[in-house]
């Protein structure tokens, strides 16, 4: 659904307006660096099982820092987490709970997309590493499709921390950004009206596709991911959270060029297996919310009324039902979609929940069973990839993907690579797709996928 014109978007949590500055941002790292008054390197390293998953954070919050240069800093158990980031840990959220690897046991960068090839031996390493006293988790993000290696690896440690940071945006410093859309706007609308041809033609099966586009930010200074993170944090405390060091990419960086970092907090649950329960939670449809609160709540009424929107979720909701049914011995999923609402939009949404049939079946296991969905992707997969590869004039790689963890017991939690933007020196490159069935109109999904881009723009500062 588009943004009638006339209505203002919604204002995005975190979005700060005050100009950049080199000492601004410096005052604000130097103050994330910092906890409850002790340089980080003089505090004792903590394990794995110091900071265990359970209950809010103990701790009270730290002291206000004094001075307007000063950034606030995130507070408790998560917040201490958030101050040991680093260039190159890896860092997942999920409700609540916060995952920080650092350092690197063992790479998993196998050249496999999702499947059942990664799955064996991604369990398998983890399964050796346990048993030589490694922590047995791997975390990281696997690629959109084939050709891209996976980002994941068993790190050396792997804290845990739950709760939230608060909100600590405020103060935390905006940089100026250069936006360059790529494809253009124009260009977008147009691939949307080919894929609608295909989509409207009797004699063509294709019934949903994804078509996504990419925005391009320069700014003045390198980017602080640790900054990024703490924005996205407190801007939806509920959303999969996440960082991951990429592996270098000898097509595109640079020699002597600092590392790429996928960040991004995404709203969609991929799948998640805790024992024998599985749970998934499949988004597809979508409209902007607006700042105007009648009109942000009649967007929402007409959302799950739209038969549009409902054709393209329960594609997507059949799919992972068909997916997952051969793996479960009882499956949930939900005949009617709800609502799930970001700060930007407004998703339909179906938990889908199960108890595994086997309790070998692995949480790869099952997103090789399920990767691509057609929310990501389209009906039927291979002639949407098709239509992708056609018209997106850039390689997806990790965006739309998987990220998250998974241990030796075959248990994790991924999310789909969503909401997310590559972080390079001082470019970042952010990604947005929408679903297109038969009755999508192109200038609506224009709007849309601005929409979508809106969750990284306010992590990098720019507002509304
Ligand atoms: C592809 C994206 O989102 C996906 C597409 C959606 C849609 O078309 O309505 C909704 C949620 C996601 O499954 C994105 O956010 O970039």
């Amino acid at each position: 659904m588009g943004a009638p014109p006339g209505c203002a978007a919604r204002p995005v949590a975190g979005a700060v307006g005050s100009p950049s500055a080199d000492a601004a941002r410096h005052t604000a790292l130097t103050d994330l660096l910092v906890d409850d008054g002790a340089p980080l390197r003089d505090r004792p390293p903590y394990s794995w099982s110091v900071m265990p998953l359970t209950g809010p954070a103990p701790t009270p919050a730290g002291t206000p820092a004094p001075g307007p240069t000063r950034a606030p800093r995130p507070a408790g158990d998560a917040g201490r987490l958030l101050a040991d980031y680093r260039d190159g840990s890896v860092w997942f959220s999920a409700d609540r709970r916060h995952h920080l690897g650092t350092g690197t046991r063992r790479e998993l960068s196998s050249a496999e997309g999702i499947g059942p090839g990664l799955s064996a031996s991604t369990t398998s390493a983890l399964r050796h590493d346990r048993d030589h006293g490694g922590p047995g988790i791997a975390l990281g993000a696997l690629p959109f499709g084939p050709g891209t290696p996976a980002a994941l690896r068993i790190p050396d440690t792997v804290h845990r921390a739950a709760g939230t940071v608060g909100n600590v945006t405020a103060g935390l410093p905006a940089d100026l950004v250069d936006l360059v859309p790529h494809p253009g706007e124009a260009d977008y609308a147009h691939a949307v009206a080919t894929a609608l041809l295909r989509l409207r033609a009797e004699d063509d099966d294709l019934r949903k596709v994804v078509l996504s586009r990419t925005l391009r930010a320069r700014t003045p200074a390198p980017v602080d991911v640790r900054v990024l993170l703490t924005r996205l944090l407190s801007a939806d405390p509920d959303a999969f959270v996440y960082a991951v060091d990429l592996p270098r990419d000898p097509a595109r960086d640079e020699p002597g060029g600092g590392p790429r970092t996928l960040v991004g907090a995404s709203p969609e649950l991929l799948l998640a297996r805790h024992g024998d329960t599985v749970t998934a939670c499949p988004l597809a449809g979508s409209a902007p919310r607006c700042e105007d609160p009648a009109e942000d709540a009649r967007r929402a009424r007409a959302l799950l009324s739209s038969a549009k929107d409902l054709t393209e979720h329960a594609v997507v909701a059949d799919a992972v039902r068909g997916a997952l049914a051969p793996w479960c011995r009882d499956l949930d999923v939900p005949a009617v979609p709800e609502l799930r609402s970001s700060a930007t939009l407004w998703h339909l949404a179906t938990p889908v929940t199960g108890v595994l049939a086997s309790s070998s079946t692995t949480s790869l296991d099952l997103l090789a069973a399920l990767h691509p969905t057609p929310a990501v992707c389209g009906v039927p997969v291979d002639a949407a990839r098709r239509l992708i590869g056609d018209l997106e004039p850039f390689d997806r790689r990790y965006f739309t993907g998987a990220v998250g963890w998974c241990d030796a017991d075959g248990d994790g939690e991924w999310a789909v690579t969503i909401r997310c933007a590559e972080v390079h020196d001082r470019t970042v490159t952010l990604f947005a797709g929408a679903g297109i069935v038969a009755a999508s109109d192109p200038d609506a999904e224009v709007a849309e996928t601005a929409a979508k881009f809106r969750t990284s723009l306010a992590a990098l500062g720019v507002g509304a």
